[in-house]
């Protein structure tokens, strides 16, 4: 192409400088949205916080910009404008106070495949409220108490495998142990079927199951969409996303026929499937169902989809998280074999060998309810949780502008020496009432907090709670040569060991 009659310009570069100029604009047109917001940050850019996470991982990058600008620091994830705030004060203003107002949702970052997208942690508005408002019931204490039967059958087989496991070896993969524990739960109580992970990795939920744990396709998928936000949609269209379409399918299949089974009364067991089925009334089935008018949500039941989508969610949110609480704990009990002791002691004072309940492990044990908090706090599997700021507004002198994404920093939090003095230190005394009492309630959250904090957080804490009392009334855990002390943490995502966490896991013979 001939310009001005002045130069000639293939029209292929023409075309490439174009599209160069566009990304570049399209990139950084926001780049001064912080400008009178009372915001402080680094110099605006859309890569920075991506390639710094990356680089020193999640928590420290959380420490290092709360340090050097203060409580709530501004900048870009991609392009999404992200606010990291690290005030206990202003998170309680968010996350509660003004949560429904103003930040009710989550910023959905990637691409969802259609099967989930009814499900809790993607649902927004009305329908979120719909679906959580039918979903809770199921996790209240007395139907929590009925799922304990089935854990305790999970905890069965998990000491079957300790004990096969230590005869060839005394190193035991930890973190392996309880992953295959959780997911023996999740399948019984969030899909009826029962399986043992530990005996038959090759068993199809299994195989399914880990093919939908995130992956580095799942987080290059999240990097693009951060960059580009409308890729979001492109991928969704081709149904790409971080996990595997043949495992969506066959988890819709297995819960569809479980759904079919229940309704026909061939099956009734006491698990969230039912439970779920049982909270839908009669009436409209239709999944399509959207009415304008909010009052008429209540005139129906959940849809198939939605009791599949959050089946699957609930295996996504609680299999990796209730696996790493537990493996955490695991090692923070056996390098404090003190804590160990007394632990041991509350738990054969109390049950005498006999099973523990719901009750037990919730009121009758004041130490195990010690421990259990000082390993979310020290170890909490969510490193991170976030709201969307759905309109303009103003809070402690910080405008956030509606679009921003909320980063509250969990980790961070926890082990803030400003609230948890010596905050590497394991220690269960942290919780005693009297010190809870001084302490600033919003700054342990690792289950988040307000009106979407984790529907699941009793039902984690009683799989978690029942499987270690029973651990601990037949084995004593402790230290290999092998176990890396301190244990060593990944950067990003959830809070995991690096490489193989060995712990042996010995017969009590007191
Ligand atoms: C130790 C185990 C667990 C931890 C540490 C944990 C932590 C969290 C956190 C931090 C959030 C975000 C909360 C917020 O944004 O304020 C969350 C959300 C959620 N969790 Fe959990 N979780 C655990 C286990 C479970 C289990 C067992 C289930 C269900 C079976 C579950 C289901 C959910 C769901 C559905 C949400 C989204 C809630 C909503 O958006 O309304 N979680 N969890």
């Amino acid at each position: 192409m001939n310009i001005f009659g002045l130069i000639d310009i293939p029209i292929w570069l023409l075309l490439l400088i174009s599209i160069i100029v566009l990304i570049y604009l399209y990139l950084t047109w926001n780049l001064d949205i912080y400008k009178d917001t009372g915001i402080p940050g680094p110099p605006p850019s859309t890569l920075y916080l991506l390639k710094k996470m990356l680089k020193d991982g999640l928590v420290d990058t959380h420490t290092e910009l709360i340090q050097t600008y203060g409580p709530v620091v501004g900048l870009f994830m991609g392009r999404i404008p992200t606010c990291i705030v690290g005030d206990p004060d202003l998170i309680k203003e968010i996350c509660v106070k003004q949560a429904t107002s103003k930040f009710p949702d989550r910023l959905v970052n990637s691409s969802v495949p259609k099967q989930l997208e009814n499900s809790m942690q993607f649902l927004e508005g009305e329908h979120w409220k719909f679906v959580r408002g039918h979903i809770s019931p199921t996790f209240s204490t007395g139907k929590l108490k009925e799922t304990v039967p089935l854990i305790h059958k999970c905890c069965d087989t998990l000491m079957m495998a300790i004990e096969r496991l230590s005869k060839t070896d005394e190193n035991i993969d930890t973190k392996k142990l309880f992953a295959c524990f959780s997911m023996d739960i999740i399948a019984s109580i969030s899909f009826g079927m029962e399986i043992d992970s530990q005996d038959d990795p090759n068993n199809k939920f299994v195989k399914h199951a880990n093919s939908l744990m995130v992956n580095k396709k799942a987080v290059f998928i999240a990097m693009v969409c951060l960059i580009f936000p409308f890729m979001k949609k492109v991928f969704a269209y081709f149904n790409i996303w971080g996990g595997g379409n043949e495992a969506l399918d066959f988890f819709e299949r297995a819960t569809a026929a479980a759904i079919e089974e229940r309704i026909k009364g061939k099956q009734d067991r006491k698990d969230f499937l039912q439970l779920m089925i049982n909270a839908r009334k009669e009436g409209v089935i239709d999944p399509d169902f959207k009415p304008a008018n909010p009052e008429e949500w209540k005139n129906r039941g959940l849809t198939n989809g939605e009791i599949y989508a959050n089946s699957m969610l609930f295996f996504v949110a609680a299999y990796e998280t209730v696996s790493l609480n537990l493996t955490f704990l695991a090692y923070s009990l056996a390098i404090n074999p003190e804590i160990q002791d007394e632990l041991i002691g509350e738990i054969d004072g109390e049950l005498r060998g006999e099973k523990p309940t719901y009750d037990h492990v919730f009121n009758k044990m004041p130490y195990l309810d010690k421990v259990m908090c000082e390993s979310l706090r020290l170890f909490p599997p969510a490193q991170l949780s976030t709201r969307l700021t759905r309109e303009d507004v103003t809070i402690g002198g910080y405008k956030f502008k509606k679009g921003m994404d909320i980063h509250i920093p969990i980790c961070h939090l926890q082990k803030n020496p400003d609230f948890f003095p010596e905050p590497e230190v394991f220690n269960p005394e942290r919780f005693t009432e009297e010190e809870k009492s001084k302490r600033n309630p919003y700054t342990y959250i690792p289950f988040g907090i307000g009106p979407r904090s984790c529907v699941g957080m009793r039902l984690a804490m009683l799989e978690a709670r029942v499987a270690i009392v029973c651990l601990l009334q037949k084995y004593r855990i402790g230290t290999t040569e092998k176990t890396t002390i301190p244990v060593e943490i990944e950067q990003i995502g959830f809070t995991r060991p690096k490489g193989i966490l060995h712990l042996k896991f010995e017969k009590r013979s007191d």
